[in-house]
Parts: structure tokens; sequence; C-alpha cells
């Protein structure tokens, strides 16, 4: 059974304590993973879980029930998703599992990639890459990602939703078995701008969109009043919210289940997930952290590399 590469994420954050926790919660069961990672720095944090310095990913699924795979990576974060993302690209591990990073302290030291999720597409070829969150009561997207709330209606166009909304149908159906998925598309202005009188951006842009994807034979619905598309009757319609600013769908997934969230990139050659959560500096070092969300990132990441690898649902 291929493995999965878990980076290390920001080493101040909480990435290495529930990678040990996962381990301990998945020893048995499996997925098995292998941590990218310092073992110095996991030795530190909790000495009694068992650590097993491996020199290839494919000695980790053997040893994973007595103890956690680790091959080293003393370069850092970045250096971790580096390797990963080589790993996955040569067949070596089944998708790439990411903890945490701390955005603010990479983009001061040069990080030129607003995120994983863009740093990823670029070193896996340069396919563009869909965010998408997904827990068992909700999954969604976000159009715009990592921009302030006017720079993200600024670069919003009918082509980038159109563009989001196709990479995510296809990637519902061939990563998520979804024969016809249907999506909900979020307006961008109260009451989806209340016929253009609270804000033109719903008519001009997303309705457009919405027209251009359903001529393509996509079920495509909206735009819909962000702040009742979230109820339980409304999430029962579609399969996917795209919502044209992060927050404007991240909000609903993690006040719903913050803790069972997945964050997972569509479009990629390679799998990659990650917990929904960042690097929760306030809680780190003191061994409350639940590992909740990253076990479900690398059980979804499990389930991806494993109907890929079937040719189940061939990736994109
Ligand atoms: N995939 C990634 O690399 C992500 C990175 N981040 C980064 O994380 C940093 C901090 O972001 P915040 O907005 O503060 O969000 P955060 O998710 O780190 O923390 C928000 C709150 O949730 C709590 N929390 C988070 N994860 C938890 C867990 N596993 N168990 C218990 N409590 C938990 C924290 O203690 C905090 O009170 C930012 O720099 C952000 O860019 C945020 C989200 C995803
Ligand atoms: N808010 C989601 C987030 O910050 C995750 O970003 P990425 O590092 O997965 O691109």
């Amino acid at each position: 059974m291929t493995p999965l590469a878990l980076t290390m994420g920001d080493p101040a954050g909480i990435g290495g304590e529930i990678t040990l926790k996962a381990w301990r919660a998945l020893r048995h069961s499996g997925p098995a993973f292998v941590a990218i990672d310092d073992q110095a720095r996991l030795r530190a944090i909790d000495a009694t879980v068992p650590l097993r310095p491996v020199a290839s990913a494919a000695e980790a699924s053997a040893v994973f029930a007595e103890a956690l795979p680790v091959l080293a990576e003393t370069g850092g974060a970045v250096a971790s998703i580096e390797r990963a993302a080589a790993l996955a690209l040569a067949g070596e591990v089944g998708g790439v599992v990411t903890s945490p990073i701390n955005k603010s302290v990479l983009y001061a030291a040069g990080f030129a990639y607003p995120g994983h999720t863009e740093f990823l597409a670029a070193l896996t070829g340069g396919a563009m890459p869909v965010m998408m969150l997904a827990c068992p009561a909700l999954r969604v997207v976000p159009v715009t990602i990592h921009l302030s709330l006017r720079d993200a209606l600024a670069a919003l166009t009918t082509g980038l939703i159109v563009d989001t909304a196709r990479i995510t149908h296809a990637a519902l159906r061939r990563d998520f078995g979804i024969a016809a998925p249907r999506l909900a598309l979020a307006g961008v202005n109260p009451h989806a701008g209340e016929g253009g009188a609270l804000g033109a951006e719903d008519e001009a842009i997303v309705a457009p969109a919405v027209a251009a994807l359903r001529a393509e034979g996509i079920d495509a619905t909206g735009p819909w009043p962000p702040d009742t598309m979230f109820t339980a009757d409304a999430r029962a319609r579609y399969d996917v919210a795209l919502g044209m600013y992060h927050d404007q769908v991240l909000i609903p997934l993690k006040t719903l289940d913050m803790h069972n969230g997945v964050n997972v990139t569509l479009g990629l050659p390679i799998v990659r997930t990650s917990p929904d959560h960042g690097t929760a500096y306030d809680i780190a070092g003191r061994g409350i952290a639940d590992p909740s969300s990253l076990i479900a990132a690398i059980r979804m990441a499990a389930t991806l590399a494993a109907a890929r690898a079937r040719g189940q649902h061939p990736a994109p």
C-alpha cells in the first residue's frame, strides 16, 4: 500500500502535535502516512511516540503500526512541501496532506505564493488550482481566495467563475464520483443584488456565468442570496456552493463543522488535502489541539488516491 506524505507545516504551530495524535489514532487502521519532518522537533513535542527514520516512502507502510515513519527534512516548512510534491509526482506517495503554514510568516520571508494551493499548483505543472473545503454537511469553493475583500471584488470576472466551476464540476465527477454535480453559485451582494438596486455584480458578473455553465450542460444555479443558501433545506439542493470571496463560504463551513472540515485542492495532477484550520499559535505547545480535521484530511486523501489508483476516477 502506497503511503501518504504529511508535511511538517509551521514548526511553531500545532502541526507536529496533531501529526503525532493522528498517528496514534490511525496506526492500526491506517491510512499509513510518512511525516516529512524533523525527527528531533517531533520528539520534543511528545517523546512517548515512537519514531522510525526511513530512507524512502516505500518503507513507511510496513512500519506504520509500530512507529511513525519520518523522512528526515530539516530544511523547514517549504522544503517539506517541495519534497512531498516531488514524491507524489514520482508516485512514491499516494498523495500529499499538508499541515498548516502561517501565511504572514512565510510572506515576510519572501514566499511568493498566497498559500499551499497555488504553490502546489506551480510545483506540479502549473494547472489552475481550485480550493474546496468539505465536511459531511457541506462542500464549498471560494472563487477568489486569499485577497482582500476589495481586491476580491476587483478580481471577480465571469470568466474566473466559469473556469472555477468547470474545474469543480470535473473534480466532483472524477474524484468524488458524483455523476451530475449540482453547483450553487452565491451572489455577491445582499439578496443577490435585489435586481441591481444593491449592486450590479450579481446581474453583470455572476448571472452570465450561470448561463454559460448551463449552456455547457453543467447543473449550475444562482446567483443565490448568500444569507439563505446555507440553511439545511438549501444545502440539500446542491453538491457544492461556490462563493465569490473567501469568507462567504469558509464561515458557514467552519461554523457547521470546524473539526471535520477538509481542505482539498481540485485540478492538480496529485492528490492534496489539509485540515481546514490554521496554525493555532494560541494553543500550540499545550497538548490540547484536536487532530480530527487532520485525520479527516488523511482519510480523504487516501480515498481519493485509492480511486485514482484504481482508475475509477482518473486524474484531471
Ligand atoms: N492550510 C493552511 O496552511 C492554513 C493556514 N492558516 C494560517 O493559520 C494562521 C492562523 O490562522 P487563524 O485565522 O488564527 O486560524 P486557526 O485555525 O489557526 O485558529 C482559529 C481558532 O481555532 C482554534 N483551533 C484551530 N485549530 C484547532 C485544533 N486543531 N484544535 C483546537 N483548536 C483549534 C485556534 O486555537 C484558534 O482559537 C494564519 O496565518 C493562516 O494563514 C489558516 C488556515 C489554513
Ligand atoms: N483559508 C484557507 C487556507 O488558508 C488554506 O490555504 P492553502 O494553504 O491550503 O492554500
